[in-house]
C-alpha cells in the first residue's frame, strides 16, 4: 500500500470544452486529491467524453487551464505527459490480436529504451496490474477472445502498468452487467485509495457512483456543480438532471424514481 500523501493531483480551471469554434460546455471548475476517485456524469450529449479526452490532451481545450501537479497540461512534453497520464477511451482497440499480458506491456512504453526491452521494473509492473485485475488466468489468451467485460479489464491493467498519477476513463462500465460493474468500480476506488492514484472516469451509472465515489462532478450545461455526493445531493443538484415528469431524485436513498 502506498502511503497516503494529500496534495492537488489536477486542478481544472474556467474550462472551456469543444470542437473548433463550438463551444460544447463552459465554466469547469474541480479540484482533485491523489487517491481520489471522481466520476463525471450528466446527461447525453452534455460533454462527459470531451471534457475527459481534452483533460487527456487528446483534444485540445478551448480556454481555461488545466493544472497536473502544479504544472499546466500545456506545459508538459509528450513523454512526461504519459507518465503522468493514461487514458481508457471507449474506441475498439486495434491491437485485439495481441495476447492480453503483451497488450498491458505496451503501457511499459513510456518508461523503456529505445529497443523497448522490459526491465526488471517493468516486469514487475505488469505481474501487478494483471494480478490487481484478476487477469493472471487469462494472460496468453488473444484479446479478440476475451468478453467485453474481460477486455475492459485488460484496458484497465494496462493504464494501471503506466503507473501515472492520474487514470482516465471514458465510460468503463458500458456493456457490463450490475455485478461486474459494480465489480469495477469498486476495483477502480481500491486502486484509487491503496496506490494513492486519482482516477476520474465518465458514467450514466449515477447511483451507483454515488454510493462508490468520493467526489462528483456533475456537467450540467450550467453551474457545472463538484462534490462529495452527499453535498450534490444536498444541494439539489441531481434534482433537475431529468424532467421530473419521467424520473424524479429522491435524497433519501439517493436514488432515482421513474414516475408512472
Ligand atoms: N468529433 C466531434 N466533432 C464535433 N462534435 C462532436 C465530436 N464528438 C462529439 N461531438 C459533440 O459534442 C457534444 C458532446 O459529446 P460527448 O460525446 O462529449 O458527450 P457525452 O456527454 O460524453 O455523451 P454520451 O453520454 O452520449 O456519451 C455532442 O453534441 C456531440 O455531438
Amino acid at each position: 500500500m502506498v502511503p497516503k500523501t494529500t496534495y492537488t493531483a489536477l486542478e481544472v480551471t474556467d474550462l472551456s470544452i469543444g470542437y473548433a469554434s463550438n463551444e460544447i460546455a463552459n465554466a469547469i471548475n474541480f479540484s482533485l486529491s491523489a487517491g481520489e476517485l471522481t466520476a463525471i456524469v450528466g446527461v447525453n450529449g452534455i460533454g462527459k467524453s470531451t471534457l475527459l479526452r481534452t483533460i487527456g490532451n487528446v483534444q485540445p481545450k478551448l480556454s481555461g487551464n488545466i493544472d497536473l501537479e502544479g504544472t499546466p497540461l500545456e506545459a508538459l512534453h509528450s513523454k512526461a505527459l504519459a507518465s503522468k497520464i493514461s487514458v481508457v477511451l471507449t474506441e475498439p482497440i486495434a491491437s485485439k490480436n495481441m495476447t492480453v499480458v503483451e497488450l498491458v506491456a505496451l503501457g511499459r512504453q513510456p518508461y523503456t529504451n529505445w529497443i523497448g526491452s522490459l526491465s526488471p521494473k517493468d516486469k514487475a509492473k505488469i505481474t501487478d496490474s494483471l494480478n490487481r485485475l484478476e487477469l493472471r488466468h487469462l494472460k496468453n489468451k488473444k484479446c479478440y477472445e476475451l468478453s467485453d467485460g474481460q477486455l475492459q479489464r485488460v484496458l484497465i491493467a494496462r493504464a494501471l502498468a503506466q503507473d501515472t498519477t492520474i487514470m482516465l476513463l471514458d465510460e468503463p462500465t458500458t456493456h457490463l452487467d450490475l455485478y461486474h460493474k459494480v465489480q469495477i468500480l469498486k476495483l477502480l476506488k481500491s486502486i484509487a485509495h491503496e496506490t494513492n492514484k486519482t482516477i476520474l472516469f465518465t458514467s450514466h451509472e449515477i447511483e451507483m457512483c454515488i454510493q462508490l465515489c468520493d467526489t462528483m462532478l456533475l456537467l450540467d450545461g450550467a453551474n457545472n456543480p463538484f462534490g462529495q455526493p452527499c453535498e450534490l445531493i444536498g444541494s439539489g443538484a441531481f434534482d433537475k438532471l431529468f424532467p421530473s415528469d419521467t424520473v424524479s431524485f429522491d435524497a433519501t436513498s439517493g436514488s432515482f424514481r421513474i414516475e408512472k
